[in-house]
């Protein structure tokens, strides 16, 4: 027995083989492109947890979004409150429609070239998909059918504009609206993977323990299943990790080596081991209990 070290999630349950066989099935073709950082270039996700939410404090912070400091705006000047509220009505269109298109249309190409073929693969707008123009692959298949019908992202995509934006953009409006919506796509895209590996998790949960889970599932048992498959001492480490790794990749560098730069920080650590806390291992858990509902199918 060991510890299951991929992409934040670590299960005390997984076998070894198990992990081995995980790893070479999944593993290759896992890379996540920074554009925002000459320091990195592919970056094995798997390996890299932390790398999502730091991708996303890194280059979400000096994206000025119009969002709600405009209806803050709005209040400040009341003067001006139709005006604004104007404006603010055709930004923010401009960019969720943006954002929308952006993604159809990247994931109508990418679906062409087999993107979606792979099993770590989920789209946002599955209904708009197009037939493959490549050869297919033949992924391994390690997960149950019912898997591709498992598929959080319009959840996630709530959460994302909703919830988890706010807390990082910069007041203000500067037009950028499709550069925006286009790091908005690569942000939803690694979070979606990150937590749709869940499918993959659960999968070796119930391989190992199918007596356990059998019941549960067959009952339909949402609340035993979670209880069942959450390892709170295994979701403290992967916070820890998270946040080490934010303190590390978080650093600002400097050349001058009297400079006290080492100290300084880009963001503060702890704030990506509590969206892991907050979202990122929720909505993982979230896709391992709907993965498992589906397994007995
Ligand atoms: C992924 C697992 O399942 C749960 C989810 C976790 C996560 O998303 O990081 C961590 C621990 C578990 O409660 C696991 O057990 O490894």
């Amino acid at each position: 027995m060991t510890s299951f070290h991929l992409e934040g999630t670590e299960s005390p349950t997984t076998t070894k083989k198990q992990i081995k066989q995980f790893l070479a099935d999944t593993s290759n073709n896992v890379f996540c492109f920074f554009p925002t950082n000459n320091l990195f270039t592919f970056v094995p996700l798997l390996l890299s947890p932390t790398i999502i939410i730091l991708y996303i404090t890194l280059s979400l912070h000096h994206l000025p979004i119009p969002r709600k400091n405009l209806i803050l705006l709005s209040n400040l000047i009341p003067k001006n409150k139709n005006q604004v509220r104007n404006k603010m009505a055709t930004a923010e269109n401009a960019y969720t429609l943006d954002s929308v298109r952006k993604a159809l249309n990247t994931e109508t190409v990418q679906a062409k070239a087999g993107r979606y073929e792979n099993p770590e693969e989920n789209p946002f707008f599955p209904e708009n998909l197009q037939p493959l123009l490549v050869p297919s692959y033949p992924f391994t298949k390690i997960l149950h059918s019912g898997a591709a019908s498992v598929n959080i992202n319009k959840s996630l995509w709530k959460m994302y504009f909703d919830d988890l934006l706010p807390l990082f953009v910069a007041s203000g409006d500067d037009g950028n609206y499709a550069q925006t919506a286009a790091s908005d796509l690569s942000l939803l895209q690694a979070i979606s993977k990150r937590v749709h590996y869940g499918k993959f998790v659960a999968e070796v949960k119930f391989r190992e323990s199918p007596q356990d889970y059998e019941p549960l599932i067959r009952a339909k048992d949402r609340e035993g299943l979670m209880k069942l498959l959450t390892f709170k001492s295994v979701e403290e480490m992967v916070k820890k990790r998270v946040e080490k790794k934010a303190t590390l990749f978080g650093q600002e560098i400097s050349l001058d080596s009297n400079d006290d730069s080492k100290e300084k920080k880009k963001f503060d650590p702890s704030v990506a081991s509590k969206l892991y806390e907050k979202w990122v291992i929720p909505l993982t858990k979230e896709v391992q209990v709907d993965y498992l509902l589906r397994r007995l199918d």
